[in-house]
Order: structure tokens, then sequence, then C-alpha cells
């Protein structure tokens, strides 16, 4: 990895904003949005149905092009590069989903290379990648597999190692979790927390689970009809009991059915990444 410079985030949002022209007419998916990300955190974008996470989430490597505004990753505005810069910026912006879209047709071990592969790679590095990612998320052993053989979690640490294979500083995980039950959402926020607190990837996370936001978060954006309405820091788990967030939980309730227990409630201290607590 590259040296990084830990004054300045490693992404900002600058006045971003997004439209989508519907037989309707002009939907808006985000009003003209701020959002800094530090090196070495994780920061969760939490909200309603149609609030604009996703969208702003893709935003963030112009997989969706803002109709105005900057996106800086570390230190370089995407918008103003050429298609060519663009992917080659974008190797180091990972980014994973909730149906984790992998190639079906293709081993495990050639979806983690795939990205490579694209880039161009030379061989010796595509394998020693392949073998240090497929490691790294503990399925050296599914190598030669193809994806339907694999269980829903196992999928997505596929995708993680995918993701991983170019040595992003960024990922970009949209409902990483959503599709997964309970027991393996827990294993994959272990894979996630370690890939922040080993390897110092910054993760910026969309998800309506109140509990991953709380496990894994260090700050979260809460989103509300295309804006961000609220910025929090979640200190060892605790959602602070004032916010807007915490009244939502109180009034809708959690995933995990205990409100209360939600806002006041530790997260495991394993799930907490050391690095931008210190
Ligand atoms: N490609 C698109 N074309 C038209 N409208 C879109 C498009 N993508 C998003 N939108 C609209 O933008 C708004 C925000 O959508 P977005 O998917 O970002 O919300 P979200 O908070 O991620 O919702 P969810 O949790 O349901 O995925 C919604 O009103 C949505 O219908």
């Amino acid at each position: 990895m590259t040296t990084q410079n830990t004054d300045s985030p490693a992404l900002a949002l600058r006045g971003v904003s997004k439209s989508f022209r519907t037989p309707d007419g002009q939907q808006v998916g985000v009003h003209p949005t701020d959002l800094d990300v530090a090196p070495g955190e994780i920061h969760g974008i939490i909200g309603f149905s149609g609030a604009g996470k996703s969208t702003l989430l893709r935003l963030a490597n112009l997989l969706e092009r803002p109709d105005a505004g900057q996106v800086v990753v570390h230190g370089q505005d995407l918008m103003t590069l050429s298609p060519a810069d663009l992917r080659t910026a974008r190797q180091r912006i990972g980014m994973i989903f909730q149906h984790f879209n992998l190639l079906h047709n293709r081993t495990v071990a050639d979806n983690v290379a795939f990205p490579l592969r694209i880039a161009g790679a030379d061989e010796a590095r595509i394998n020693e990648r392949v073998k240090t990612c497929l490691e790294f998320v503990g399925l050296s052993e599914k190598a030669g597999v193809y994806p339907a053989q694999l269980s829903g979690g196992q999928k997505q640490r596929v995708a993680i190692a995918r993701a991983l294979a170019p040595e992003p500083h960024v990922l970009l995980a949209d409902e990483p979790t959503s599709a997964l039950d309970p027991r393996t959402t827990q294993s994959l926020l272990e894979v996630l927390a370690d890939v922040n607190r080993r390897l110092g990837v910054t993760i910026l996370l969309v998800s309506h689970e109140m509990g991953v936001i709380r496990r894994l978060c260090h700050r979260v954006s809460v989103m509300e009809g295309g804006s961000i309405v609220e910025r929090l820091t979640i200190a060892n788990g605790r959602i602070p009991p004032d916010s807007q967030l915490a009244q939502w939980l109180r009034e809708y309730g959690d995933a995990e059915g205990d409100a209360e227990e939600a806002a006041a409630e530790p997260a495991p201290q394993h799930l907490l990444s050391e690095a931008a607590h210190g």
C-alpha cells in the first residue's frame, strides 16, 4: 500500500448530488451532500428505504456519476480523471454488494483474479494475490470450486477477497450482510473488522440493520429524503440516547428486536477497530 496522508480524509464527497429521470419527471436520489471519511475509519450509512443510501455509496466510486460536486479519494478528485485514470483510481476502491455479484461460470480463484486480469497484472502477481486474499477470508481450499457450490456467507467472503485483490485503500459495502442469517452476519462482520484493523482499509458501509452499524462502525451518517440528517460517533457500540437515530429506534424498533437495548448495549470489543480509536 502507498503511504497515506493521515491529515486528509480517505474519502470526501463535496457537494455531490444526483437526480434520476423517471417517467414521472425528475426523482432526487441525493441532495447536495458533504461526507468525510477518515483514513482507517469504518463509516456507516443508515436510513429508511429510499433515503438515498445506495445512491450516495455509488457516487463514491462514480458507479453513479454525480450531477455536481467532487468525489475526492486520497486527495484525487475522481470527477476530473480521464477514463483510463479513473480505471486506475478504481483499483484502490473495492466494492461488495448485497447479492455478491460473483461470476457464476468462473471458479472462486478466477473470480478473485478478475479485477487484476482486467488491470493487466502479470500471472505471478495474480497467483500471489489470489492465494493471499483467499487465505485472508479463510477459503483457500475453495479456490477451484464454482460459486453455486458455496453458501451465502462463503460467496460474500469470495466477494471480499475479490475486492481486496488489487489492494484497495477504501472498501465500499452495500448492504453486505442483508442476504445472510444472523450467525453468518456475525462472522462476516468479523472479516470486515479484520479488513479494517489488519489491512488498514477504510470502509464506507450502507446497512439498514442497526446491529451491523453498532457492531462495526466508528461513525454513522443518518439519511432521510436524500440528505444526511445526522452524523454520530459510535463509542463502544453506543448510539447517543438523545440522537434522532436513538429516537427512531425507540419509535420503530430494531431488526434485532429490542430498541432500548440497541441504544444502550455496548458492542463486542473484538469487533471495534483499535486503529481508528486508539
Ligand atoms: N437508477 C435509478 N433510476 C430512478 N430512480 C432511482 C434510481 N436509483 C435510485 N433511484 C431513486 O432514488 C431514491 C434513493 O434510492 P436509493 O436506492 O439510493 O435508496 P436507499 O436508501 O438505498 O434505499 P433501499 O434501502 O431501499 O435500498 C429512491 O427514490 C429511488 O427510487
